[in-house]
């Protein structure tokens, strides 16, 4: 039978499906549609690639896997919550909350020292970071505000900090040096492989990456952050932090960029923290401190020395933080720095919530004050400097009167800088990399030196031309003029820009507005045209895909959680991502202290709308598009009443809203009068529902309040979250 493959994934959104799964599933039953079930969290993840360590009754299968091959066939439909792309912090929480679960994985070897560590090690950097979306992601990313989100937007605007023209806050990016001033790409005219080499200075060759294939058409780059750059940019900004009196915070994409972004982190905080390494070193060297892992693993590792030590070195840290610009802070309650964990402070959400609160982030004292953001590498930093730009010039955006900015994003297999970590390295020694092809033709070269970072992205031809035929197709569907974002000063988009004039010949572009403009250029253009209440499509690259998504839904309706994010995947089948945002560990944290979770599952309801409407096209099942017609009208209602979660302990959170949209998906069912059986069906559930709503909100409200314990945080019990998650007997009752 076709079904529908919902995914089990972390946190917040793990929390929530323990909820709304069982309507959905009640819902569907009578109209042939099966949901199945693939538990891609991060606990699972890493059992399953340990199926040697474990019992046979501990052993799962490994459902990345199944998924990442049902993805290219044509009967996938997969709806995707957000999961953890976990950091080495994150990762190492996790294999300990498994081990004292009775899990008998390994440990995560932080220096892999013989074959079997190095066996270990490699299992593991396989499910660190991003390893979850570039495997489903067959297809190129729709992600839109639908109507009714942002008619609800305009109605009921969240809070927007208010922008001065003389605040401090700027980001600083590199002018030299970076990967966005060394790269190069070249266009592969025919089919290849190609190997990648270091050359040392004494002509000793040393093989980076063995030969693998290339396909005709794709489009390659390759480039390199100079370490040197590098460290003396970070070094002239903590300066320029301390002079000007604003915070110095760091914004990165640690878990995408799995590899490049920790050594950079790394570089900072040895950068922060000056005088302390350079007195330590050797026995932080000796206790295997690794800050690639944050400023947190120093002050984890300091706990193994003997304690007038500790104390000796604590002293400097301090020092050299008085010393220092002040910093921002993830918690400052709990004195978390933005230095912390990678995994803290993410890019993508980061910049738009410090855009959202009038260019501010929290410092020591938990005041919020202006800010340096830095993003080192210049390829994309200038979106943000142009945004911060707009807003001190016009003012705060209005969510009341703004228009909106969907976007058609090139992620397919891989694409550009999010598939590089099996290319990217930090380099052992001055000398030189090259690509060589088949028949021995250097196809890209650099100069390097120790410690730089060199890195190779791939662009296949396939995924450009689905994503130009998706920009011209959206832009049809929506008459709004569409913009790539593409610089044409820039290699890789150089050659991008090539493809997308010989592609845009395949279609009927006649009266659509398209054009080219730099990332820079094309922010401007679009705030402008934001501020008249106008939309336009941005058409981006994968990794401004990622930093658009958040940014202007965050600007536009406070969350990126309320997005749809459609993926059509490229054989056929549809990926429902829900919502355009994370798993919110935040919300887990207050759940567990106050019983409460904030987390709105709009993005979901979004999601499982569409992929409904996908079943029935496929499988030619009218119920199943009565049912996504249906959810669509109930979530508006939803919308329309305030029954969103909010977020305060007592009130209504994701459990009620659950309920409610329940509620109004049965009315709605109940009313329709296409299909008879499904109208009687829910008739009867629409009543049973709303003879008892203040009896089933009283109970989800009354519980909230105290602390819980769902016995565990990545492998939480399943008893116990169901519990917690599922609190109301006249609901559950009602359901079964
Ligand atoms: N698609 C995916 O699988 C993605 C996964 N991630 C992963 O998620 C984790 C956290 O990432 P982070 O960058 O902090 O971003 P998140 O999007 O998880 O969180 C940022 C903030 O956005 C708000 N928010 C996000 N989603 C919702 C929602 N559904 N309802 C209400 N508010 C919401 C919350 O604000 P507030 O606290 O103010 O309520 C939250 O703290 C990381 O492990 C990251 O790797 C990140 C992006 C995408
Ligand atoms: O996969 C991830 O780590 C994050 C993905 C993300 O942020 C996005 O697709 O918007
Ligand atoms: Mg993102």
């Amino acid at each position: 039978m076709s079904k529908i493959i919902y995914t089990k994934t972390d946190e917040a959104p793990a929390l929530a499906t323990r909820s709304f799964l069982p309507i959905v599933k009640a819902y569907v039953k009578s109209s042939g549609i099966n949901i199945e079930t693939k538990d891609i969290s991060l606990a699972a993840r890493i059992l399953a690639v340990f199926p040697d360590f474990l019992n046979e009754d501990q052993k799962v299968s490994d459902d990345l896997a199944i998924l990442g091959e049902l993805a290219k066939k044509p009967e996938a439909n997969i709806i995707k919550l957000p999961n953890i792309s976990a950091s080495i912090p994150q990762l190492k929480a996790a294999i300990k909350e498994l081990q004292s679960q009775g899990f008998k994985i390994p440990n995560y070897p932080d220096e892999a020292e013989n074959n079997t560590e190095k066996d270990i090690k490699s299992r593991y950097d396989k499910i660190k970071g991003s390893a979850v979306n570039p495997v489903l992601r067959e297809g190129n990313s729709d992600r839109r505000a639908p109507k009714a989100v942002k008619n609800y937007a305009k109605k009921n605007p969240h809070s927007m900090g208010a922008w001065s023209s003389d605040s401090k806050t700027h980001v600083a990016t590199m002018d030299a040096g970076d990967f966005a001033h060394n790269e190069k790409s070249v266009t592969i005219k025919d089919a290849t492989s190609i190997k990648i080499e270091h050359t040392d200075s004494h002509g000793k060759i040393t093989i980076l990456k063995d030969s693998f294939p290339l396909l005709k058409g794709e489009i390659i780059d390759a480039t390199v952050m100079s370490k040197k750059a590098l460290i003396s940019f970070f070094e002239t900004q903590v300066a320029d932090a301390k002079a000007k009196g604003v915070l110095f915070s760091l914004h990165m994409k640690g878990t995408m960029m799995k590899v490049s972004d920790p050594i950079i982190f790394g570089h900072a905080v040895k950068v922060f923290l000056k005088d302390v390494f350079a007195k330590y070193n050797n026995t932080f060297n000796k206790i295997g401190v690794d800050v690639n892992n944050g400023f947190g693993n120093l002050v984890e590792k300091l706990k193994e020395l003997p304690e007038a030590e500790q104390k000796e070195i604590q002293a400097a840290i301090d020092a050299a933080f008085d010393k220092g610009p002040s910093i921002a802070m993830v918690n400052s309650d709990k004195g978390i720095t933005n230095l912390h964990v990678p995994s803290d402070v993410i890019i993508d959400a980061s910049m738009p919530a410090m855009i959202r609160t009038s260019g501010q982030m929290w410092n020591a004292d938990g005041k919020l004050q202006d800010t340096k953001a830095v993003i080192p590498d210049s390829s994309y930093a200038g979106i943000y400097s142009a945004t911060i730009d707009f807003c001190k010039k016009h003012g705060a955006f209005d969510p009341t009167t703004m228009g909106t900015v969907p976007n058609v994003g090139l992620m397919a297999q891989k694409a550009e800088e999010y598939g590089s970590h099996d290319k990217t390295f930090e380099i052992p020694s001055n000398g030189t990399v090259k690509v060589i092809d088949a028949s021995g033709n250097v196809l890209l070269q650099h100069n390097v030196e120790t410690g730089d970072i060199w890195r190779m992205c791939q662009t296949k031809d396939a995924p450009i031309q689905d994503w130009v035929k998706l920009a011209v197709t959206r832009a049809r569907a929506s008459e709004t003029p569409a913009v790539f974002w593409l610089d044409e000063n820039r290699a890789h988009d150089a050659e991008l820009i090539k493809k997308i004039n010989t592609y845009l010949k395949d279609h009927d572009t006649s009266g659509l507005d398209l054009r080219i403009l730099s990332p820079i250029d094309a922010t401007i253009f679009t705030c402008e045209r934001l501020i008249k209440g106008e939309d336009t499509i941005s058409v981006s690259g994968n990794v401004l895909r990622d930093y658009l998504t958040d940014l202007f839904p965050i600007l536009e309706v406070g969350t990126s959680a309320k997005m749809l994010s459609i993926v059509p995947l490229m054989n056929g089948g549809g990926l429902f991502e829900t919502g355009a945002g994370g798993s919110a560990p935040k919300h887990v944290q207050q759940l567990l202290e106050e019983n409460h979770l904030r987390w709105d599952s709009l993005g979901e309801f979004l999601a499982l709308a569409v992929s409904l409407e996908h079943f029935s096209e496929v499988n030619n099942n009218s119920k199943a598009k009565i049912l996504g017609e249906t959810l669509d009208d109930a979530t508006e209602k939803l919308l329309e009443n305030k029954k969103g979660p909010s977020r305060k302990a007592g009130e209504l959170d994701n459990r009620g809203s659950h309920f409610y949209l329940a509620m109004y998906w049965a009315q709605e069912l109940a009313s329709q009068n296409k299909d008879e059986a499904l109208k009687k069906e829910f008739t009867s559930i629409a009543k049973k529902l709303a003879d008892n709503e203040s009896t089933i909100i009283k109970e989800l409200n009354d519980i909230q309040g105290n602390p819980v314990s769902i016995g565990g945080y990545y492998e939480p019990n399943e008893a116990l979250i169901n519990q917690v998650m599922r609190p109301s007997k006249t609901f559950n009752s009602i359901l079964e």
